[in-house]
């Protein structure tokens, strides 16, 4: 099977401040299929977000390579939405314009079908009536969805995810994953999904990359088995509290610190 995103043998060192030698990333192998949805978790340091940037083309491997459909990266590609811990909207924009300013600053002009687009996407993370409105007037959550629009304008086949929920609050979070499981089913892509949290990975992902602390290598990829579609039933599947306790084992046991 081909698949979508391929990093091998990826290890990425970078140089610090005082000129020392940073690996941030180790002999990494990892293989994502079209459509699957894999969360990245580990601890701090362990070179999660370099994997995104990685798959993004905003930095190039030291060693091994990485493949998007089978091509190598060698820059940053219209395939591909980011979305990051915090919304990253311009505060002079209106909502709307926000969304379509990507394209804005890439052709120097929008398009009609483009905003018509920018209002549909607007209308499916549930903001229909914002679009006139300036960020500050939104909520945190709010102005995620409106980051969450944005990334899908150009309809990406990939979706990079940096912790884009950690910002907000514990009941706006398990709400924000509801909606990125709604809008993934309503126009599936392949996520890579970086968090902190045991359960909402479990929750959303079909793996779950446990990644060893620093430099950062795959310890451990976890098939999640939970059924499809996923609600608040699944929070109490006895199967996700054994699953996330089995994960919190293998995060912990990679991280000693904690063990
Ligand atoms: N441009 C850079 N220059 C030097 N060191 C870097 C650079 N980017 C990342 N690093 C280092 O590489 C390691 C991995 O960083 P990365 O941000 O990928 O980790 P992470 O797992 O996403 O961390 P967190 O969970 O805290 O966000 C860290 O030690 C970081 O300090």
């Amino acid at each position: 099977m081909q698949h979508v995103i391929d990093l091998n043998a990826v290890t990425q060192t970078f140089v610090s401040s005082d000129g020392s030698p940073v690996t941030a990333l180790q002999g990494v192998d990892l293989h994502l299929r079209r459509h699957e949805f894999v969360s990245l978790i580990g601890p701090s340091g362990c070179g999660k977000s370099t994997i995104l940037r990685l798959i993004a083309g905003l930095i190039k491997p030291s060693q091994g390579e990485v493949r998007i459909f089978d091509l190598p990266v060698t820059e940053p590609r219209d395939e591909i939405g980011m979305v990051f811990q915090k919304p990253t909207l311009l505060p002079w924009l209106s909502v709307l314009d926000n969304i379509t300013f990507p394209m804005r600053h890439k052709y120097g002009h929008v398009e009609m079908k483009e905003e018509a687009r920018a209002k549909q996407l607007l209308d499916m993370v549930g903001l229909k009536d914002f679009g006139h409105k300036q960020p500050h007037e939104l909520s945190g959550g709010m102005q995620q969805r409106v980051s969450i629009a944005r990334s899908l304008l150009h309809d990406p086949d990939i979706l990079l995810m940096d912790e884009p929920f950690s910002a907000l609050d514990a009941l706006t979070r398990d709400e924000m994953s509801f909606e990125l499981l709604r809008i993934w089913n309503e126009r599936p892509k392949t996520v890579v999904f970086v968090t902190h949290s045991i359960q909402e990975a479990l929750l959303l992902s079909d793996r779950i990359v446990v990644m060893s602390a620093r430099p950062g290598r795959v310890a451990d990829i976890i098939d999640v088995p939970l059924p499809r579609p996923r609600s608040l039933a699944t929070l109490a599947d006895p199967v996700f509290h054994e699953m996330a306790n089995e994960i919190r084992v293998k995060v912990f046991s990679k991280h000693p610190a904690h063990a």
